[in-house]
């Protein structure tokens, strides 16, 4: 499988007043045409890792031995070849895109503007793409949600709005952080199904952001485990079950089973070993 991404020895520290603050410590890993999880608990660092490869961390220091994104240098490009690189060839879509959605303009003319600055096309071209784009995210309706303004659409439509906006350019690897965790089932199968029919007829590369252990290891081909900004475990996603290191194995433990013993779920503390919470596990 071609490689569309290798990290080696990634450091990110962000500086505080008492000095520099190590979040992700020394990751490494590649990836191609595939879909690879990043899963552990919040704080140990996974969104940071999808900033750090799209250079959007100005407060912090990055160091690595290598970062090589296809043909650039992520560490040594400069910033006018990033914005190339930055929607056109690496997109990240977040969690919530209240975020991400200026709400003084119109849904449709945010995701136009975003093919025109890229691929140079006039007005015209741009909203005839723009709308075949919104049918590609199941819109059902793309020329009446294309005029909706940010706040007139609900949070399900507006996360779809995103992914569009990040995929009109046809970007080479997305990283997507969360997001389907604001989402009712539903519309969390849609995107999947976006997501994944993308990884499969565009080839693309995709890296999934998510504390949510039973969906990376359900979409993913590939799961990372992160905590305390390192990986502590590689695994194909159906090899899962066989995960060795002892945070991962918690992990495991701690998903509730439908049908299952109504049993207390175990928790993990900080120093790795289980706990048992309070919490009974699904009947
Ligand atoms: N801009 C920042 N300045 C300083 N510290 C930050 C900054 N952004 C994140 N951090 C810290 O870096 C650590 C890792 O944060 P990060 O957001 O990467 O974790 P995460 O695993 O994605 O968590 P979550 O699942 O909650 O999003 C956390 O301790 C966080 O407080």
């Amino acid at each position: 499988m071609a490689n569309l991404l290798d990290v080696r020895d990634l450091h990110v520290s962000y500086r505080g007043r008492k000095g520099d603050n190590p979040v992700v410590k020394g990751i490494s890993f590649s990836l191609g045409q595939e879909r690879l999880g990043i899963v552990g608990e919040s704080g140990s660092g996974k969104s940071t890792i999808g900033r750090a490869l799209l250079k959007l961390l100005p407060t912090a220091k990055i160091t690595a031995e290598r970062m090589q994104f296809g043909e650039t240098d992520l560490l040594t490009c400069r910033e006018k070849e990033m914005l190339q690189v930055r929607g056109r060839r690496m997109s990240m879509i977040l969690q919530d895109p209240k975020f991400s959605l200026n709400p003084v303009h119109r849904v449709g003319d945010q995701v136009a503007e975003a093919y025109r600055i890229h691929s140079g096309a006039s007005r015209g071209a741009a909203k005839q793409r723009t709308l075949e784009m919104l049918e590609a995210v199941q819109i059902r309706d793309p020329e009446r949600v294309f005029s909706l303004y940010p706040h007139e659409v609900s949070g399900g439509m507006g996360q779809r709005i995103m992914i569009a906006m990040m995929l009109i350019p046809e970007p080479e690897l997305i990283i997507a952080d969360e997001p389907t965790s604001a989402l009712d089932v539903t519309v969390r199968m849609q995107v999947l199904k976006i997501l994944n029919d993308l990884v499969i007829s565009k080839g693309i590369g995709l890296i999934m952001i998510s504390h949510d252990l039973n969906l990376v290891r359900n979409f993913c081909d590939r799961v990372l485990v992160m905590r305390s900004g390192e990986f502590v475990e590689e695994r194909q996603a159906r090899d899962l079950k066989n995960a060795e290191h002892p945070y991962t194995r918690g992990l495991l433990a701690a998903q509730p089973h439908i049908g299952g013993d109504r049993r207390p779920l175990p928790v993990l503390s900080r120093s790795q070993t289980i706990k048992v919470a309070t919490v009974e596990g699904t009947p």
